[in-house]
């Protein structure tokens, strides 16, 4: 009998061989090529244990590849039941996978999440749309640079792009060597998802194409050395915040929203992925925040009060670190038409009041010293997965 058992339990080399015919879904190369082979144990009674390496934490197609892993070590013979553990790749796994993609070119890396980079990372995010996320960043950035600053920003909101056309930027990249050099816009230098897709058409990129296109976004720009870097994210929590924490770790996170209550919830919610994220969020900015009124002196508070204070306090609590409301805008016919023109209210009516209310702003962010106190060492714990 016990001859039996042995000459039907499959051994490792058919099951390696099994696993030779699974593909990656994302990569399209056999798993066994990826170094996404964990191990592979085989119990007398024909259980086959796999571990697999994922790419990523969260991978969105875990299951599918835990569907195709058991499939294919189902029919080895011999093989009684399969178990598939999933694991995630260390950074360093991660590289030489990637490494070995580009056929042995190393990855060029992010100067932003060098150790000792000096460059301030801030995400500016909203919960949704419409709230002035953009105009906010472009307005900063060309504050800061009027300031004396060297400030970047790069556009990673997929859904709108427009950061290029609020700064009056309508150069186009182009490529030295293995560079791109970004154009630049009111002293800023600026990249945006629009500038590599045809037309204005809507980018339907997601997960791995969005995370690659930010890699070369950070990597391969040449930036100089900046003392601001500004990422305009898509509104909400998508794939992009997880993936700028993943390649900016030490990267802070600007919440924007309206003073309205639903905005301010969403708006929380998109500024408390940082727990997740071991991100620091660096504040809370109130955008339309009231309207001064044309007939009066009075504000008119179109959309509400309160929603940033709400945020800054929701967050505090859910950090536990102290996240302050860091200005208020009011709605202001000029920074609109600033946006349109390509022309930043910052420096078109610097004295207006959604002007002055973001130089204050802007003010604040700039003169926060360039260094590495505070910088998280972006450590995820092990037990995540
Ligand atoms: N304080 C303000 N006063 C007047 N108009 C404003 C103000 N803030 C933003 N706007 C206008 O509101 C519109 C939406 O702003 P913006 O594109 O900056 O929002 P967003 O949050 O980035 O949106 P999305 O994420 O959908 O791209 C723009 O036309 C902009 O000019």
């Amino acid at each position: 009998m016990a001859t039996e058992t042995q000459a039907t339990t499959p051994t490792e080399d058919a099951v390696r061989a099994a696993l030779a015919t699974v593909n990656d879904p994302e990569i399209h190369r056999p798993i066994t090529d990826l170094g996404m082979v964990k191990s592979i144990a085989i119990a007398p009674d024909g259980t086959v244990d796999v571990g697999i390496y994922l790419t990523v934490s969260g991978c969105p197609l875990r299951e599918t590849i835990t569907a195709n892993v058991t499939e294919a070590v189902q029919r080895v013979p011999g093989a009684a039941s399969v178990r598939v553990e999933l694991d995630v790749m260390s950074d360093e796994q991660r590289r030489e996978l990637a490494t070995s993609l580009r056929g042995g070119k190393a990855e060029r890396e992010i100067p932003f999440a060098q150790p000792g980079s000096l460059t301030r990372v801030y995400c500016v995010a909203s919960g949704k749309g419409g709230v002035g996320k953009s105009s906010v960043t472009v307005n900063l950035a060309a504050s800061m640079a009027a300031d004396g600053l060297k400030v970047g920003v790069v556009d990673a909101d997929i859904y709108g792009h427009s950061v290029p056309r609020m700064l009056g930027a309508d150069g186009q990249p182009t490529q030295v060597e293995d560079m791109i050099m970004p154009p630049s816009a009111q002293g800023v230098k600026v990249i945006s998802i629009g500038m590599f897709t045809p037309g204005n058409s809507p980018v339907v990129w997601r997960g791995p194409m969005l995370h690659r296109a930010l890699q070369q976004f950070l990597a391969d720009v040449y930036w100089g050395d900046l003392d601001v870097l500004l990422l305009d994210l898509p509104p909400g929590t998508g794939d992009i915040a997880i993936s700028v924490a993943q390649l900016i770790p030490n990267a802070e996170i600007l919440v924007v929203t309206t003073p309205q209550q639903a905005a301010a919830e969403v708006a929380e919610r998109a500024g408390s992925i940082a727990v997740q994220t071991h991100q620091k969020i660096a504040g809370v900015i109130e955008n339309m925040s009231g309207m001064p009124c044309p007939h009066c002196d009075e504000m008119v508070d179109v959309f509400g009060t309160g929603g940033g204070k709400q945020v800054a306090e929701g967050l505090t609590r859910t950090t536990g670190t102290d996240v302050p409301v860091l200005g208020g805008i009011p709605i202001d016919l000029r920074l609109r038409e600033g946006g349109d023109a390509g022309k930043p209210v910052v420096l078109s009516d610097p004295d207006s009041p959604a002007g002055a209310a973001l130089r204050d702003v802007a003010g604040k962010l700039g003169a926060r010293e360039r260094g590495l106190a505070g910088m998280s060492l972006g450590l995820t714990p092990s037990n995540k997965f």
